[in-house]
């Protein structure tokens, strides 16, 4: 449902028992207004609506990044706290978000609340991973390795990612011990950053990157082009590709525990990496490298 108004919402909502709130504007979006309204308004709109409609469960998409700082996250649990420096504006607006949510919480009136956690979410006709990856080899810059190659990274395959949701809908009733928690949701297999991008890569037929960088030269050249283009807005629009927050996500770990998941809802992921990834490439024939 692509509004955010109230009284369009409500309606629409009469009848109905779950909420699965994935609404959010892309995260390659420069439009900070639009995030704003869309997170953060947008969702305490929904919130209001789903009150009024007499809706009793929600079930927010949240994002593992809203504990990632930029730095190293190994194993990282849903006891870390909030980021004090989130990477990105929307990720500043999902952490706005997931609180309205989960703060919302309130058993005694029979509304209830959970958030998924899911991290890198990937597969079939998704536009945003694979298709920027390609774009990004076809324009000749996936030739470098950011960092020594090794570190860790969880995706996860958009079926768990949708399997966690159920769960937790199914979970959500008074006394569960899901409600207005949050949860991490990964394909719990993590895998070295550049490894899953070079097997995406060469599933389609391109040059896997090579060539080593050491991680804190490209973090701050990536920093220095950043202020560049934005002293550079009024005479010249330039959107730099390794902007510092992309170098972050390349070049440290980052990757969760679904320990809690688990033990709380049951999940396990229903596809494994190799067959996730194995899936999404065979999904794009037109981004194939051509001859
Ligand atoms: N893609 C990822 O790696 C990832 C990882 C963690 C969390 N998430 C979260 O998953 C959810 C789904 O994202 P996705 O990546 O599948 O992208 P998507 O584009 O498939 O889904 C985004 C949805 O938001 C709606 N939307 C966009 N702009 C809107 C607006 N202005 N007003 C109302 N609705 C609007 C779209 O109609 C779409 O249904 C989002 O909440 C996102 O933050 C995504
Ligand atoms: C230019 C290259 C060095 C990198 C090219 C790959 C990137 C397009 C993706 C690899 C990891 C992705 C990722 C996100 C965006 C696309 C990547 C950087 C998110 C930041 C998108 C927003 C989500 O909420 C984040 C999450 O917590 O899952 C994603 C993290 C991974």
């Amino acid at each position: 449902m692509a509004t955010r108004s109230r009284p369009d919402l409500v309606p629409a909502l009469e009848g109905v028992t779950v909420v699965f709130h994935c609404a959010s504007p892309a995260p390659s979006s420069n439009n900070k207004e639009l995030f704003y309204r869309v997170n953060y308004t947008g969702t305490k709109a929904v919130i209001q609506a789903c009150k009024e409609a007499g809706v009793q469960k929600v079930v927010l998409t949240s994002s593992a990044s809203v504990v990632f700082e930029g730095t190293d996250v190994k194993d990282g649990t849903e006891d870390l706290p909030y980021a004090k420096k989130p990477i990105d504006y929307y990720t500043e607006t999902k952490i706005l978000q997931e609180k309205e949510v989960l703060g919302a919480n309130n058993p005694d009136e029979n509304f209830l609340t959970v958030a998924i956690r899911p991290h890198g979410i990937f597969g079939p006709r998704d536009p945003q991973l694979v298709p920027i990856l390609v774009e990004t080899a076809r324009k000749g810059k996936m030739k470098f390795i950011i960092g020594d190659g090794k570190n860790l990274v969880d995706f996860t395959y958009v079926e768990n990612v949708v399997h966690g949701h159920i769960l937790a809908a199914e979970s959500l009733h008074k006394n569960s011990p899901v409600c207005g928690k949050a949860y991490h949701i990964t394909n719990d297999e993590p895998v070295p950053f550049w490894e899953f991008l070079s097997r995406v890569l060469v599933g389609l037929d391109y040059e896997p990157p090579r060539y080593r960088l050491p991680y804190l030269l490209v973090y701050y050249l990536a920093l220095l082009l950043s202020l560049l283009a934005l002293l550079l807005k009024p005479f010249i629009a330039f959107k730099p590709t390794f902007t510092p927050m992309r170098v972050a996500l390349a070049g440290t770990h980052h990757y969760y525990s679904c320990k809690r998941a688990k033990e709380d809802m049951g999940y396990r992921p229903l596809v494994s990496l190799d067959q996730a990834i194995e899936r999404t490439v065979q999904s794009y024939p037109q981004l194939r490298r051509a001859e």
